[in-house]
């Protein structure tokens, strides 16, 4: 098996010119949206045709989406089954997702395709070993990541002028005997190596998530941690991490079957990148070694990079499933585990992954080793789900948990579906040069949304799953690099992304849950910054949010448009939507500031 599994031989990129990684030759104008997939697969609508590699990346008939040769211009043909705006029609839009889910529930491998939640994009859940060994298998090798102190730092977000506010925002930390926050990076007793990295990062004093975590962490318990979003999540639960390994000295071990002491998992393959990168920074000049396993990618070169050993593996389910069923990684060494995006980790979709990882026979009880888990959102449903794999844990509550980031200010545009590209043109032509962030539904309203755009000259990237892995990973670089301002994506590019300087997003489509639209709002107004949402309300579609959108406009204080009123009840009314802790605790907001009553909890 292991012969088949990936005997290709890796194709490995030159070496970057730019500080980026990526070489210029690879970088994605605009007009290249219609290469391989794009446009061929919207004429034969034949999903069930499609393969999916069971990394999330799936392949058109006869290799229609290579990279090879660049196909005709975006939106050259015209695709069958448009309306008149040129947009994809709703029935179009629901074939296209039930085949998705149908496909997901056919391969009736990893624990039976998703469940209750939309996905469409590209997160990766599925080990997929077995049908990668069926396929052609995936050759990407991503760039080696930098080594450069400059580079390895310039990606933080600096933080803005309401930074100083997180201090005002109530923290409530129940279960037994929560240890102090800590007021200072400098009262944490860091070792001198993180407290270094941490100046390198710009980052010059904890947030409240930070503040409360760190202690948390570093006394060695369990955590369900929920902090808006964009308010440090990362380093809060990577700077204790970081610091224990280097403060318990535990040996590396360096073996084909690699044993690392902390396993980080996301679920996507640009979060855990990304977290990779940051736990890098973190660990700058030390000897905590940090590899990443992540789907899309060649096999080999991620496990030969695995087997040189790691302190800490960050991984995306699929993928880590993958490397355990053949035995190049173990869990018997593990001391921590973190999942990131919580509840999205224990949601259906990936519940059968977690709790195979969780229950794993290598795995260290729950009881010896330490779980953490943070999000932005936790429902309480998933809450009670996640206790099973928690020992005594602290509940950390900053703010409103699945609150709106009150630094984004939110707009809304009653439209049609069929006003919805000419109000999105007019949108970009009147924030020229500014950075927008698109989410739509589909994939393939993605690709046409992008291809559109670059038509009017608007230079565009677009993001999901059905793209190959390197032209996600180029999409999201010329994106964050400035070189395209605009990047239209589906739900995949949702949670966790910390891009600088997205000055807009905007739900060209309203996703079906409310937790997905605080995630996509999160990505502006990042750190204290402040940003824009600019959401097109269909009322013909989007009416099931209406409550649940007026209810957060207003918990962030936000006026609410007269077509939000009147929606009915919010699906997520009191305690219900995860405000609190669901075992209850008596324990006492920690810092609520004097005169002021704690946030309303829901
Ligand atoms: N103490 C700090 N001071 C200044 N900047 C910080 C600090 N902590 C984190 N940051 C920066 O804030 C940005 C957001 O952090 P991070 O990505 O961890 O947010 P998050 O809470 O995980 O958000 P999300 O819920 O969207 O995943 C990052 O660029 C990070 O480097």
């Amino acid at each position: 098996m292991d012969d088949e599994w990936d005997d290709s031989p890796a194709v490995v990129l030159p070496p970057p010119v730019a500080n980026n990684g990526y070489y210029e030759d690879n970088v994605d104008e605009g007009h290249s949206l219609s290469r391989g997939r794009g446009f061929q697969s919207f004429n034969d609508n034949d999903y069930s045709k499609d393969m999916d590699n069971g990394f999330g990346e799936r392949r058109g008939r006869g290799g229609g989406r290579g990279r090879g040769g660049r196909g005709g211009r975006g939106g050259s043909r015209e695709p069958r089954n448009f309306d008149s705006n040129g947009d994809f029609n709703d029935e179009e839009r629901d074939r296209g997702e039930r085949g998705d889910r149908g496909r997901g529930r056919g391969r009736g491998r990893g624990g039976g395709g998703r469940g209750g939640r939309h996905n469409d994009g590209g997160e990766d859940n599925d080990g997929g070993g077995d049908d990668e060994m069926k396929k052609a298998p995936v050759t990407y090798v991503p760039p080696e990541p930098t080594d450069n102190e400059q580079e390895m730092f310039s990606s933080t977000i600096s933080s803005g002028i309401n930074f100083d506010k997180f201090d005002r925002i109530a923290v409530k930390v129940s279960g037994e005997n929560p240890p102090r926050p800590i007021e200072s990076f400098e009262s944490a007793n860091l070792r001198k190596s993180v407290l270094e990295n941490i100046a390198r990062s710009g980052y010059k004093k904890p947030t409240p998530i930070q503040k409360h975590a760190i202690p948390i962490i570093t006394e060695g318990r369990d955590l369900m941690g929920c902090a808006q979003t964009g308010s440090g999540k990362t380093a809060a639960f990577l700077v204790p991490i970081i610091n224990k390994i280097l403060e318990e000295g535990a040996p590396l071990t360096v073996s084909p079957n690699a044993q690392p002491q902390v396993i980080i998992v996301s679920p996507t393959r640009e979060l855990t990148l990304q977290i990779f990168n940051e736990a890098r920074k973190f660990s700058y000049g030390s000897v905590v070694k940090v590899a990443v396993a992540y789907g899309g990618t060649a096999v080999r070169h991620q496990s030969d990079n695995i087997s040189r050993g790691c302190h800490i593996l960050v991984a995306t389910p699929g993928r880590l499933h993958d490397f355990v069923d053949r035995r190049r990684v173990s869990f018997e060494q593990v001391r921590c585990v973190v999942l990131d995006e919580a509840d999205r980790m224990l949601d259906m979709g990936f519940m059968p992954t977690v709790e195979k990882m969780m229950e794993h026979p290598t795995m260290v009880p729950s009881n010896e080793r330490q779980t953490l888990m943070f999000s932005a959102t936790f429902p309480e449903d998933i809450q009670h789900l996640a206790g099973r794999f928690l020992n005594n844990y602290l509940f950390i509550a900053v703010g409103i948990v699945g609150g709106a980031s009150t630094d984004v200010e939110q707009i809304f545009h009653q439209v049609t579906r069929y006003e919805k590209q000419n109000t999105l043109k007019k949108l970009i032509e009147e924030n020229d040069g500014k950075r927008v962030l698109v989410f739509v539904e589909t994939k393939r309203n993605a690709d046409f949304i992008a291809a559109m755009l670059s038509e009017q000259q608007m230079l565009t990237s677009s993001i999901h799953g059905d793209r190959m892995q390197q032209e996600r990973e180029e999409a999201l670089h010329n994106f964050k690099s400035g070189r395209h301002c605009i990047l239209v994506a589906t739900a995949v590019a949702a949670r966790g992304l910390d891009i600088k300087n997205v000055d807009i997003v905007v739900n060209y489509d309203l996703p079906k849950s409310i937790d997905e639209y605080v995630h996509r709002i999160g990505r502006t107004g990042r750190v204290g910054n402040r940003g824009m949402a600019v959401s097109f309300f269909d009322a013909d579609h989007d009416v099931a949010l209406m409550a649940d959108l007026a209810k957060i406009l207003r918990q962030a204080d936000q006026p609410v448009p007269d077509f939000l009123e009147g929606g009915g009840t919010a699906t997520y009314t009191g305690n219900k939507y995860g405000g609190s802790d669901v075992r209850k605790f008596g324990n006492a907001p920690s810092n609520i500031p004097q005169g002021q009553e704690p946030e309303e909890e829901w």
